[in-house]
């Protein structure tokens, strides 16, 4: 199972100092989280950051958009180094067209759902998407409670793609208060990579953090 830090939860002020350390640290992908102000109540970061932050680093740039109309932007995003783009479900009226634009980049595709949209929504995008990210809180800040019901997505999600493998290739992403008392658990449900921001970011020993999440 990868591990994929959420710079949501890191020192600002130093982001590329924090980048190294959870590289050095043992993670496996860095979690961009865009949030517009308009999707979310909430704002961070967009393309100049990434930008900047690409030639920083080699970690896999999993970006997750919580932005509505990502189509706007999605070239952008691509021109920064993403190497994941994930768009959420609800966010757009354009999912066919942004999977079409990704996959002619050569970049990969993720759908993520907020907790209230039920998993047989998107069954149809299963067969062209790289990844799903099932989120465990509401879209919008770090540092929420995981919600553990939303690992009936997760399982529902695995036993499709193990009756499917021809047709089924994605990765089952979770994001949203993952922490080492419910790892386990979200191991078991079948998750491929596990996003973790606070709980990574509020320890002073970031190898530690991640190696506990890895086991
Ligand atoms: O997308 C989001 C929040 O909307 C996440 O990626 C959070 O940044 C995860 O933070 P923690 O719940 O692990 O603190
Ligand atoms: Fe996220």
């Amino acid at each position: 199972m990868k591990v994929a830090p959420s710079i949501l939860s890191a020192d600002f002020s130093r982001l590329g100092e924090e980048i190294n350390a959870i590289e050095n640290g043992g993670a496996d992908w860095l979690h961009l989280d865009v949030m517009d102000g308009n999707f979310v109540p909430n704002l961070t970061f967009g393309p100049p950051v990434i930008k900047c932050l690409r030639p920083n680093t080699s970690l896999f740039f999993d970006v997750h958009l919580m932005i509505s109309t990502p189509e706007t932007l999605l070239q952008d995003f691509l021109d920064v180094g993403a190497d994941l783009i994930t768009i959420h479900y609800e966010a757009t009226q354009k999912i066919d067209e942004i999977i079409e634009i990704i996959k002619k980049s050569g970049k990969k595709i993720g759908i993520s759902i907020k907790p209230n949209t039920p998993i047989g929504t998107i069954k149809n995008l299963l067969d062209k998407i790289d990844l799903i990210l099932v989120m465990s809180v509401e879209p919008g800040w770090g540092g929420q409670k995981f919600m553990p019901e939303m690992l009936e997505k997760v399982k529902k999600l695995k036993a499709w793609r193990d009756n499917n493998p021809e047709n089924y290739h994605y990765l089952i992403e979770i994001d949203g208060g993952i922490n080492n008392e419910n790892i386990l658990e979200v191991k078991k449900a079948g998750v491929d990579v596990v996003v973790a921001g606070s709980y990574i970011f509020k320890r002073s020993n970031y190898k530690a953090a991640i190696s506990s999440l890895h086991q």
